[in-house]
């Protein structure tokens, strides 16, 4: 076990929680948020949807399995800081090629580890998402919790040019730092569908994407070039695309008013897909809104209904705002699918036009691939505009 060193995390509210340091040497303020997965915390971590946040596991033990190249969702991590219960003293897994702890040193992420987080998480569930801080320094409370109320509040910000590739790119399939993965065939335990045998093309807005979403995209029939958030319009259309996709990312969904203009040219042009923000963007585009949520949705086990079908998902989630449904039901879109413990928003569908989404992550297997249909109903979609069906 190496050495001890104190850490703080500091609510705005007062609250302290004094613990072990573990990563980098840093004093960061952002918004204290809880996942509740079990595993994957270095899919958590890498996901660009938690810039600004910083993440509190459930889950009682955190890193025995230690951090791989495979699974990074991203080149880098993206949370500012990282609350444990325990960090595992040990790590074992064949893919691991570097512990959790010096994962985040090397990134100058700051970590907490066993402080109650029990009672912290209780505390967000009651009292909502909060602002904090949290530093592996010397750091006196009230300093701490000076430095949380500080911070700027998500709300109204723009997270997006911060994580947003800056230039458009083709996302590679044969690239072997991509980890595409072989396409299983039908019949599998895993009972996904078959590879489609023609490839259609899609323009994918970049907001914070999950690497796991393009692989998704290349596994189910497309050929994925990738744009920044800020691309135009008339630059997604140079390039012909046969459809649309919009991606996850982080942030406040009605402070992207770019975003906003962009999707709403392009949505009558072609079938669209979105994803988390993406699902929050159609929603902006159509003239909707969203609205930020008491704690959000953060884990891998929360679960959905199709209103249509009856049909329940156990899905993926990391979302801190909803889409409110009256806003799109008098805007020419329906609420497809709900989430079971609070009814809010988790999908919806335009009503004349080939543009569905939803607020969940299909792409993550939770369930452990309750949601992936998702991507045939998205190539089923193109195919039959491009089919003239549509
Ligand atoms: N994963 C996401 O795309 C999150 C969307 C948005 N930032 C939210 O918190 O609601």
């Amino acid at each position: 076990m190496p050495t001890f060193r104190p850490a703080i995390l500091a609510l705005e509210d007062g609250s302290i929680f004094r613990g072990r340091a573990f990563g980098a040497d840093a004093t960061i303020a952002g918004e204290c948020v809880f996942n509740t997965s079990m595993t994957g915390y270095q899919e958590i971590l890498t996901d660009p949807s938690y810039f600004g946040q910083i993440v509190t596991m459930t889950a009682v033990q955190i890193g025995n399995y230690g951090i791989n190249p495979e699974d990074a969702e991203a080149g880098a991590p993206k949370c500012s800081g990282f609350v444990v219960r325990e960090l595992s003293p040990i790590v074992s897994n064949w893919r691991s090629q570097i512990s959790l702890d010096d994962y985040l040193r090397q990134y100058g992420i700051p970590g907490i580890s066993e402080i109650d987080t029990r009672a912290l998480t209780k505390k967000l569930r009651v009292d909502g998402a909060m602002k904090c801080c949290l530093s592996t320094l010397p750091l006196t409370d009230a300093e701490a919790v000076e430095r949380a109320r500080a911070w700027r509040d998500m709300s109204g910000s723009d997270y997006v040019k911060d994580v947003t590739c800056s230039a458009p790119f083709i996302w590679s399939p044969t690239d072997p730092a991509n980890f595409n993965t072989p396409y299983l065939p039908v019949g599998t335990s895993l009972n996904v569908p078959h590879t489609p045998a023609k490839k259609f093309r899609v323009a994918a807005f970049d907001y914070g994407a999950k690497h796991s979403i393009f692989r998704k995209l290349v596994q189910h029939g497309f050929d994925v070039q990738v744009f920044p958030a800020m691309a135009t319009a008339a630059q997604v259309r140079e390039q012909k695309p046969d459809a649309l996709f919009l991606s996850n990312g982080p942030g406040d969904p009605a402070a992207l008013p770019y975003v906003h203009q962009t999707v709403t040219e392009l949505l009558p042009e072609y079938p669209t897909f979105g994803i988390c923000l993406g699902h929050q963007m159609i929603t902006h585009a159509l003239g909707g809104s969203t609205y930020k949520l008491k704690f959000g949705h953060r884990g891998g086990n929360q679960p959905v209904k199709n209103i249509e079908t009856g049909r329940v998902s156990i899905t993926a989630q990391n979302h801190g705002f909803a889409t409110d449904p009256k806003s799109i039901e008098s805007r020419g879109a329906k609420v497809t699918e709900i989430n079971l413990n609070d009814n809010t928003v988790e999908g919806l569908r335009h009503n004349t036009l080939p543009v569905f989404s939803v607020q969940y992550h299909p792409e993550a297997a939770p369930g452990p691939n309750d949601a992936d249909p998702l991507f045939v109903d998205f190539y089923k979609m193109v195919e039959a505009r491009k089919a003239g069906k549509i």
